[in-house]
């Protein structure tokens, strides 16, 4: 295979609003592997601005188009970093598959939509590198949820003939991936990852995240409190779901609170939450499941990890890096495979895992 066809690149700025990961993956080989990475956060003004988008009005359609216009420029950084640590030229990617920053996600109903901001032509110019973006409207427009998209990639990558795996994504929404031997693959949103967490630890400490659940740690978990929260009928609700901010949000999570908890102890009850829309899913819906592996920011949380694998008894509960793919690049990773899945014309969505009518081409393509 020439190179042109075997390199691409993946770029993920997730719910989380943490930042840009960017990847390069040679996919010459089977299974593909990562040749590059790169990281480049957000600062607070670009996450503010992201953020203030959930406040309509003063003319939020335009303030969109500049924030995505924003994001092309900030991703051109990223593909820049990515190709100069390792003197790769733009010429030898075939693609970017570039997933945008994810402002709206209403999936539900047949007028459902889902907003993935970018300027994919902008991109396309500054890197002059095909770019494939858009990945989610075409399962929403053919009856799905248009997420999670990633199971089919879990699956090449994790698929074992002998035990059946459940892979749980912990980025700002968590989702679970359940491969069996047979080679079964389902998966669904199943709740709160990072997304509830951060937005508590940044409002009363000024920090964008709760370092290894430290100060969760400190707290005690509000049992009431937890009860209240796992009532929302997303938790009860059979899959396909996908879910976003427009559920779990600091408005939702404030109008269960009395003013009197003590900050950390909402810090531990929001760990919890995360922990028991995990844990509940695996539960119900994949109890044979022998092997629990764990990607995304969250699995790098230790005090969640070791919650998790409290509310999991009997069952191997380890990161993906110990199957062979850093936690930390799976998503970039998925994405550069969907961008690939789409130049060589190939469906890649599973109707089994967001309920649309058929697989369809995900994506759209702006030719460099
Ligand atoms: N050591 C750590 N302790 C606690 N939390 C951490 C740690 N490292 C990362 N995180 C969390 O992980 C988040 C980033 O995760 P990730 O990059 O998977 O999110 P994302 O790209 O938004 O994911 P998704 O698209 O799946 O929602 C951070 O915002 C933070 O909450
Ligand atoms: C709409 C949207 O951006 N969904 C994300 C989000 O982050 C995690 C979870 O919610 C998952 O459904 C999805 O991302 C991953 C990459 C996916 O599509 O598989």
């Amino acid at each position: 295979m020439d190179l042109k066809t075997a390199y691409y690149i993946g770029i993920m700025s997730g719910t989380s609003l943490d930042g840009i990961d960017a990847v390069l993956a040679d996919f010459s080989s089977s299974p593909p592997f990562l040749l590059q990475t790169c990281y480049l956060s957000y600062d607070s003004e670009l996450r503010g601005r992201l953020l203030d988008l959930n406040h309509p009005g003063n003319d939020e359609l335009h303030r969109a188009a500049m924030l995505g216009n924003e994001l092309a420029r900030r991703y051109a950084e990223a593909v820049t970093g990515l190709l100069n640590k390792c003197g790769v030229e733009p010429r030898q990617i075939t693609a970017i598959g570039c997933h945008g920053q994810t402002v709206r996600h209403c999936p539900e109903s047949e007028r459902g939509y889902t907003i993935q901001l970018c300027n994919p032509a902008l991109l396309a110019e500054l890197t002059g590198i095909t770019v494939v973006a858009d990945f989610r409207s075409r399962d929403i427009a053919a009856g799905g949820q248009g997420a999670p998209l990633v199971p089919v990639f879990h699956q090449i990558l994790f698929q074992d003939s002998q035990v059946h795996r459940v892979i749980a994504n912990i980025g700002g929404i968590s989702n679970l991936t359940s491969l069996t031997p047979n080679g079964e693959v389902t998966g669904f949103d199943c709740g709160p990852g990072n997304i509830m967490m951060d937005a508590w630890c940044l409002h009363h400490t000024g920090k964008p995240y709760d370092e290894n659940g430290a100060w969760a740690e400190f707290g005690r978990v509000i049992p009431e409190l937890l009860e209240k929260l796992l009532a929302l009928q997303f938790f009860s609700l059979a899959p396909p779901k996908s879910t976003g901010r427009e559920l779990f949000n600091l408005v939702w999570l404030e109008s269960y609170l009395s003013g009197d908890e003590k900050p950390a102890d909402v810090q531990a009850t929001l760990l919890q939450l995360t922990v028991a829309g995990i844990a509940g899913a695996v539960l119900a819906y994949f109890p044979d499941a022998a092997e629990i592996y764990l990607c995304g920011g969250g699995a790098r949380n230790t005090a969640l990890v070791a919650r998790l694998r409290m509310a999991l008894p009997g069952r191997k509960v380890e990161l993906t890096d110990s199957v062979g793919v850093d936690a930390d690049w799976l998503e970039a990773f998925a994405f550069a495979w969907l961008a690939r899945q789409v130049i060589s014309g190939v469906p890649a969505s599973l109707p089994a895992v967001t309920g649309a009518r058929g697989a369809r081409l995900l994506g759209a393509i702006y030719p460099g």
